[in-house]
């Protein structure tokens, strides 16, 4: 696979700590950012591999495609990107910046710490029209299982990736066929009941479609497994969400993440570092088929 964790032990000793300190202090003026970064990190790695395609800046760069318009925190990126410049010029890629940042928000809102392979190159190419693999929030269980069994991702990595939606927010026009006009009249019968008002309240019927509404109620700022148990109540947000527990397969990863008797535990907090860096590791780059760029928002 070409990473390995302590690429940069010797070529440049305080590159982890110098991506750290910068999430640290983007997070320290606006937490949400870390939902931004972890995000940014699975669109990149869907796309050409983990390469930083999604950071280039241009007219039909991926960043333009729709699916990527919501995407937050690319200053953060360069900024360490900046930083890391002028202590070790030329050294260290920004698809191992994007990696080593998603690590750190994860660990920054709660979650436990793992280690991160390094070594990727940035790519050389970046087109909005490759932007067409990503899940969509209507996808039912058995799409979402392709697309990531595309990726050489199993059901187990499906459901706990996902599990990234402990943190962040989601914009209404995503969800909110759900709410109103569903099976022809009325809410998604997945839904609990009670809780239809109050998502109703916050994504109004016809507008408020860019209003944005935490993945996770009342825990969107913790990486926990609170998702889960969200799943379990009928309070997942996006369709795609409430499907892994409505499907046997999924379903069984969400019952032993939430530690249900009668079933094996299973501990999101490590497996969820163990799924990334098989994540961090689709399709990377190594030796001649990539650069480091200079910049991460632009070829070298
Ligand atoms: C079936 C797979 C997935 C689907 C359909 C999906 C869909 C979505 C959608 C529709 C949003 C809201 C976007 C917006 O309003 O701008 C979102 C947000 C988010 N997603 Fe996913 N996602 C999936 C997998 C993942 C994975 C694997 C991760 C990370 C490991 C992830 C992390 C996030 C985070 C952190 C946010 C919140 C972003 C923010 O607050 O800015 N998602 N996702
Ligand atoms: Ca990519
Ligand atoms: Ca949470």
């Amino acid at each position: 696979q070409g990473t390995r964790v302590g690429f940069y032990a010797t070529t440049c000793p305080k590159a982890e700590s110098i991506v750290k300190s910068t999430v640290q202090s983007h997070l320290n003026s606006d937490p949400t950012l870390a939902a931004g970064l972890l995000r940014m990190h699975f669109h990149d790695c869907f796309v050409r591999g983990c390469d930083a395609s999604v950071l280039v800046t241009g007219s039909a760069t991926e960043r333009t495609a729709f699916a990527n318009l919501e995407l937050r925190g690319f200053e953060v990126i360069d900024d360490a990107k900046t930083q890391l410049e002028a202590a070790c010029p030329g050294v260290v890629s920004c698809a191992d910046i994007l990696a080593l940042a998603a690590r750190d928000s994860v660990v920054l809102s709660g979650g436990l710490s793992w280690q991160v392979p390094t070594g990727r190159k940035d790519g050389r190419v970046s087109q909005a029209s490759d932007v067409n693999n990503l899940p969509a929030p209507t996808d039912s269980v058995d799409v979402q299982k392709q697309k990531f069994a595309a990726k050489g991702l199993n059901t187990q990595d499906l459901v706990t990736l996902v599990g990234g939606h402990t943190i962040g927010t989601t914009a209404c026009q995503f969800f909110s066929n759900r709410l109103y006009n569903f099976t022809g009249n009325g809410p998604d019968p997945s839904i609990d009941p009670s809780f239809v008002p109050q998502l109703q309240a916050l994504c109004p019927q016809n507008r408020g479609g860019s209003n944005r509404v935490p993945l996770d109620t009342g825990s969107q700022l913790k990486f926990d497994t609170s998702y889960y148990a969200n799943l379990r109540n009928g309070r997942g947000i996006l369709e795609s969400d409430e499907a892994l527990w409505n499907d046997a397969s999924t379903k069984m990863f969400v019952q032993r993440y939430l530690g249900l008797r009668g079933l094996l535990g299973l501990s999101f907090s490590v497996e969820f570092g163990n799924s990334m860096v098989k994540m961090g590791n689709i399709g990377v780059k190594t030796g001649a088929d990539g650069e480091i760029r200079k910049i991460c928002s632009a070829f070298n």
